[in-house]
C-alpha cells in the first residue's frame, strides 16, 4: 500500500495533524458535540437504516454519540475492518464495545462472517460518517494516506458524510495540487458551524 501520495498531500497531512493536535480540547469537545448533534437531528439520519461508522482515535472528530444514538434507534451500525490492498470489510457491531485493536491501532470489530456487511448493496438512504484531517469545500478530503476511503466511497451507493470542525476546513485542495484522480469527495460535510441543518 501508499502510504505516501504526492510531494503536496505529503506536506498537507504533516501540517493538518499537526494542526488538528494542537486544537484545544475545549474546542474540540464543543464542536464535536454540535457536529454529532446536527447529524442525529438530520432527515437523513431518521431515514437512514444503517451508518457505515469509524471508531474515532486520538483528535479525530469523536462519533460515539452518533453511534450510541444510532444503536438505540435500531438501525444497523458498522464499522470497518481493514483488509490488504486499501480495502475495508464493514461489520455490524451491537454496542460501541465490540471491537478490539487493529490496523494503525485503530479499534476494529471481529473478523465474523455472521457479521460481515456487502456495502456495496445497501440502499441509497444508508449514511457513512468519513473521517479526514481536512475536508475542502467541494467534499474533497485528506486522510492517513491509505486510500481505504476512496475506493470505499468509489462504490458506496448511500450518503456519505465528512465529520469535520470548522477550523479544520480549507478552500480547495486541488488549488494547493492536493488532488489526484483516485480522489472521491463526500455527499455532505458537517462542522459544527453548518451542514445536514434541520429545515
Ligand atoms: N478512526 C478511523 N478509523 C479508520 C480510518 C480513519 O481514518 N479513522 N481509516 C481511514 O482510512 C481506515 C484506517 N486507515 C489507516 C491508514 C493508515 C494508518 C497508519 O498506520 N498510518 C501510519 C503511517 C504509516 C506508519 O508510519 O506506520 C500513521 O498514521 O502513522 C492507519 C489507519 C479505517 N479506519
Ligand atoms: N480507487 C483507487 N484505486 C486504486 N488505488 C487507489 C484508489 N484510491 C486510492 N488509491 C491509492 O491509495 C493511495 C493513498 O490515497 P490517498 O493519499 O488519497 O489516501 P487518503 O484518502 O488520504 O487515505 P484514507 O482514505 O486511507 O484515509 C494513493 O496513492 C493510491 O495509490
Amino acid at each position: 500500500m501508499d502510504l505516501n501520495g504526492t510531494y503536496e498531500k505529503r506536506l498537507l497531512r504533516a501540517a493538518a495533524r499537526a494542526y488538528r493536535d494542537q486544537l484545544d480540547a475545549a474546542y474540540r469537545t464543543d464542536a464535536d458535540r454540535a457536529i454529532a448533534s446536527r447529524i442525529v437531528a438530520s432527515a437523513a439520519f431518521a431515514e437512514a437504516p444503517a451508518v457505515m461508522a469509524y471508531y474515532a482515535v486520538g483528535t479525530e472528530v469523536d462519533t460515539r454519540a452518533i453511534i450510541s444514538t444510532a444503536l438505540e434507534a435500531g438501525k444497523t451500525v458498522a464499522l470497518p475492518r481493514c483488509r490488504r490492498g486499501g480495502l475495508m470489510d464493514w461489520h455490524r457491531i451491537a454496542a460501541l464495545t465490540d471491537v478490539a485493536p487493529g490496523y494503525g491501532g485503530i479499534p476494529e470489530p471481529a473478523d465474523d462472517p455472521s457479521t460481515l456487511i456487502d456495502a456495496a448493496a445497501l440502499p441509497p438512504t444508508v449514511l457513512a460518517l468519513v473521517p479526514g484531517l481536512l475536508f475542502d469545500d467541494a467534499g474533497f478530503r485528506l486522510g492517513y494516506g491509505g486510500g481505504f476511503y476512496d475506493r470505499f466511497l468509489a462504490a458506496f451507493p448511500g450518503h456519505a458524510i465528512g465529520l469535520i470542525r470548522a477550523r479544520q476546513r480549507i478552500e480547495s485542495l486541488a488549488d494547493r495540487r492536493a488532488l489526484e484522480p483516485f480522489d472521491r469527495p463526500v455527499s455532505y460535510v458537517v462542522t459544527e458551524e453548518d451542514g445536514l441543518t434541520i429545515p
